[in-house]
């Protein structure tokens, strides 16, 4: 069936439920897009996952944020143990939750349940030098394609992208401000929760920043010059997501910039695209304008760690099973619209 036919008998089917024409909102959208990315009016939704990527950042020791960087370690270790906030909301929606070591400053032992992507023990500080090197950003970008691979072949057809690194907003402002031309003023915000005054003092360190590095519009550049090994592997997972037809559970502000540097290497990329929801933090909204994107929630959490991906499972399953399950005016007997 070609895609419009396609699109059309999905439609047909969706306004045919015994509901008022258009009234599951929303999720009628998201049904449409769930059959046109797996070609068929049936979509189903297997093996749901998030992969949450951490990594430690160079820019950390300069002040950027309202935590020390080892926190970054010590949240892997209370992944491992299941006790946040992503833990719990993916075993509330039976999801799988894998944690990769993207780059994190710390020799964990090989028998944690950690997935070992590591690129570094964390970026270099961006603010005297580029975060990365080609060949690292080139391992970034391969590691977490073959991590979404493995995932495809296990069957799963719908993955979520978290991270974990202390700094990491900092990365994510800068990538934003290159990449979409945007004052850093419209990408800089608190983060886990620096304080008016030492907001300040971060859009400063990133107006340095800035400077400092040759305008990079070029997204591997830009990645290289600004980290993280997190943001790079999202990026790298989110297109080999797209490779293999998966819908892409898009969570807050890092992971949108992850999406962003995706997009403009793939623009394709943004039919498998659902953002979860809004972040609180300042950019988020300035990004999701700039995308054209409308999340699906507005809950103000400001957390990452994929939590927004995994809070919206539940509506995603919500449109496949109500095109799935619904009855029709006519298996179930029911009067059609009177016509004007
Ligand atoms: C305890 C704790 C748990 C977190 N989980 C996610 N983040 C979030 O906050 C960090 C980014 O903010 P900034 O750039 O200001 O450091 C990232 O680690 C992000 O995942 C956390 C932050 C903290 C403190
Ligand atoms: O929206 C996010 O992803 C976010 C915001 C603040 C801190 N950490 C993550």
């Amino acid at each position: 069936m070609s895609t419009v036919t396609l699109a059309q008998h999905l439609q047909q089917k969706i306004d045919l439920k015994t509901k008022p024409l258009g009234a599951l909102g929303r999720l009628e959208a998201l049904a449409l897009q769930i059959g046109l990315l797996q070609n068929c009016s049936n979509p189903e939704l297997s093996h749901p996952s998030i992969l949450t990527f951490a990594a430690d950042h160079g820019i950390a020791a300069s002040g950027v944020s309202a935590y020390p960087a080892e926190v970054t370690v010590q949240m892997v270790q209370n992944f491992l143990q299941g006790g946040a906030a992503i833990n719990v909301f993916c075993r509330q929606h039976g999801i799988e939750l894998h944690v990769v070591d993207a780059g994190v400053n710390f020799e964990f032992s090989p028998d944690t349940p950690l997935i070992d992507a590591k690129a570094g023990m964390g970026t270099r500080n961006f603010l005297h030098e580029e975060a990365m090197t080609a060949e690292q950003l080139k391992f970034c970008f391969e590691r977490s394609a073959a991590l979404v691979e493995q995932q495809a072949k296990k069957g799963c057809n719908v993955i979520g992208f978290g991270e974990m690194g202390i700094g990491n907003t900092s990365s994510a402002s800068l990538l934003m401000s290159c990449l979409t031309g945007l004052p850093l003023t419209d990408c800089v915000g608190k983060g886990a929760g620096v304080s008016d005054e030492q907001l300040v003092k971060k859009l400063h360190i990133l107006e340095r920043a800035k400077v400092s590095h040759p305008a990079p519009a070029e997204v591997s550049q830009a990645l290289r010059c600004f980290g993280g090994f997190e943001i790079a592997q999202i990026c790298g997972g989110m297109l080999k997501a797209q490779q293999r037809q998966m819908i892409i559970l898009v969570d807050g502000f890092i992971a949108s910039v992850a999406f962003l540097c995706a997009r403009s290497i793939n623009p394709e990329i943004t039919m498998n695209a659902v953002f979860c929801h809004q972040s609180d933090e300042l950019g988020h909204k300035n990004l999701l304008r700039h995308l054209d994107a409308s999340p699906l929630l507005h809950l103000s959490m400001r957390v990452g760690e994929g939590t927004g991906c995994a809070i919206a499972y539940p509506i995603i399953e919500s449109a496949v099973r109500f095109l799935n399950e619904m009855a029709s005016f006519e298996s179930a007997g029911v009067s059609q619209k009177t016509s004007e």
